[in-house]
């Protein structure tokens, strides 16, 4: 069994799983699919926008000439050539003396320069042949103006962004109706452990049911891959091998959990021998997690995460999520940190950096990060309340309630599983 490993750091192993990595292919989905994928291509605008000289309130379109010298006790009264509403195109032009009523979002006419708010005329909410305009206007005031926003041409959504809400409304102003997106991430999913159970099998002596598998089929799909559940697995090593090379046939990358110590019965810990396998690491320096392993399998990635819960949540995080992304073209895949002030003491000292799960609160403009105390590598209770991950560095006496500390928060969970 594997007891001399070679520690490296979070940031060198996550370096040696993105190394290899090029972004799947493309493919084209339609716009009411898009969401929540990620864009193959740099995408421009297919016109200006606004695409026409428009007005951006309910009133009237006007030469701001005529309004001078206006004001509320003595209007200027124009005469009212005809109403524009959105999407109309107006047929007047308004000369001196002149006015078209125009609601928001209408053409504006040809002749006017400025628009005044209905609040802003004389008697307004009534039908008249006139209006009196009760302030004066500069020219161009109250217009938004052809290209103001965008001009055609310019690059509205870059390769590698995820699609949310706001891209798809840029996507669908500029005609995008069939959207160039990567191709989602095919993910085989095996749990290693004679102990465990389905979730809707009883309690048997020894045994536990299978948390781990539920838990990375949904981080897979928030960080946009498919989850493609291959099974259990005894541990058993020859079984173990033949399982993993028939379920990479299908899929893109591995992940599996349990097994990578240096336990008897340690399965995936045993593959490092293998001919067919080019270890990338097999111990990282951080807890829990410590035993984490990549391995490339006749070329294939897999990701072997611990099997505690905890342990394997943050692997899922730390590692799987990132290179899922970078599958998908996202050139910042990677871990955001931030800093936050430790709310609580956390004084374990610890041979390694400590990635404890955490809450993230803010007090009078500063963002706090509250330890979670229930932090053994099995422990799974408080996995759902998880916001981020704050590292109490290696050695020392851990760090004291009002000291910095780095955090990595999980990635907005707002992708369900759209597969
Ligand atoms: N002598 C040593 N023993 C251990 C060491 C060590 O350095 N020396 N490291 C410990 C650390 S740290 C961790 S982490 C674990 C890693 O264990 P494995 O990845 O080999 O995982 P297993 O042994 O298969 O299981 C660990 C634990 O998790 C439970 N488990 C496994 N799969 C699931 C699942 N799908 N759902 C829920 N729970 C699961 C399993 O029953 C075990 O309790 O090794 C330590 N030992
Ligand atoms: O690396 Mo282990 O998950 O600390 O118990
Ligand atoms: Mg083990």
């Amino acid at each position: 069994m594997h007891f001399q490993r070679q520690t490296i750091s979070v940031e060198e192993a996550l370096r040696r799983l993105l190394a290899g990595l090029t972004p799947l292919q493309e493919e084209q989905v339609g716009i009411g699919e898009a969401h929540g994928r990620t864009l193959a291509r740099d995408l421009a605008a297919t016109c200006d926008m606004p695409p026409f000289d428009r007005s951006p309130l309910d009133g009237f379109a006007v030469r701001a000439a005529d309004t001078a010298g206006a004001t509320p006790d003595r209007p200027v009264r124009l005469r009212v050539l005809e109403t524009v509403g959105a999407g109309q195109i107006p047929r007047q032009t308004v000369t001196a003396g002149t006015a078209v009523r125009i609601m928001t979002g209408a053409m504006m006419p040809p002749g006017a320069d400025a628009v005044i708010m209905f609040e802003q005329t004389e008697q307004p909410g009534e039908l008249l042949e006139w209006v009196g305009v009760k302030r004066p206007l500069r020219p161009g005031e109250n217009i938004s103006r052809r290209g103001e926003e965008i001009a055609a041409g310019t690059c509205v959504a870059q390769a590698g962004t995820r699609i949310n809400a706001g891209t798809l409304a840029v996507l669908a102003t500029f005609g995008y109706a069939q959207v160039p997106v990567v191709r989602r991430p095919r993910v085989g999913l095996i749990s290693t452990g004679t102990e465990l159970l389905d979730v809707d099998q009883p309690l048997e002596p020894g045994k536990i049911r299978n948390s781990n598998a539920v838990m990375l089929s949904a981080l897979i799909a928030e960080a946009g891959g498919i989850p493609v559940l291959c099974g259990r697995l005894p541990d058993d090593l020859a079984l173990a091998k033949r399982h993993m090379a028939k379920c990479l046939e299908e899929v893109d990358l591995l992940v599996t959990s349990g097994g990578v110590s240096v336990g008897d019965f340690d399965v995936m810990a045993a593959l490092a021998d293998d001919p067919d396998v080019t270890l990338l690491f097999n111990r990282v320096a951080m807890r829990p997690g410590g035993p984490t392993t990549a391995l490339l399998y006749r070329d294939k990635l897999v990701c072997a995460l611990s099997g505690n819960p905890g342990a394997c949540f943050l692997g899922a995080e730390l590692f799987v999520r990132p290179v899922l992304r970078r599958l998908q073209g996202d050139r910042e895949a990677g871990l955001r940190r931030i800093r936050a002030t430790l709310a609580e003491t956390y004084d374990k000292p610890c041979p390694y950096p400590r990635y404890l799960r955490g809450r993230l609160t803010e007090r009078e403009g500063k963002l706090y990060v509250v330890p979670d105390h229930n932090d053994k590598a099995g422990n799974l209770a408080t996995l759902g309340k998880s916001e981020c991950f704050l590292i109490i560095p290696a050695g020392g006496r851990g760090k004291q309630a009002g000291e910095t500390v780095d955090v990595i928060p999980h990635a907005a969970p707002d992708w369900r599983d759209e597969a």
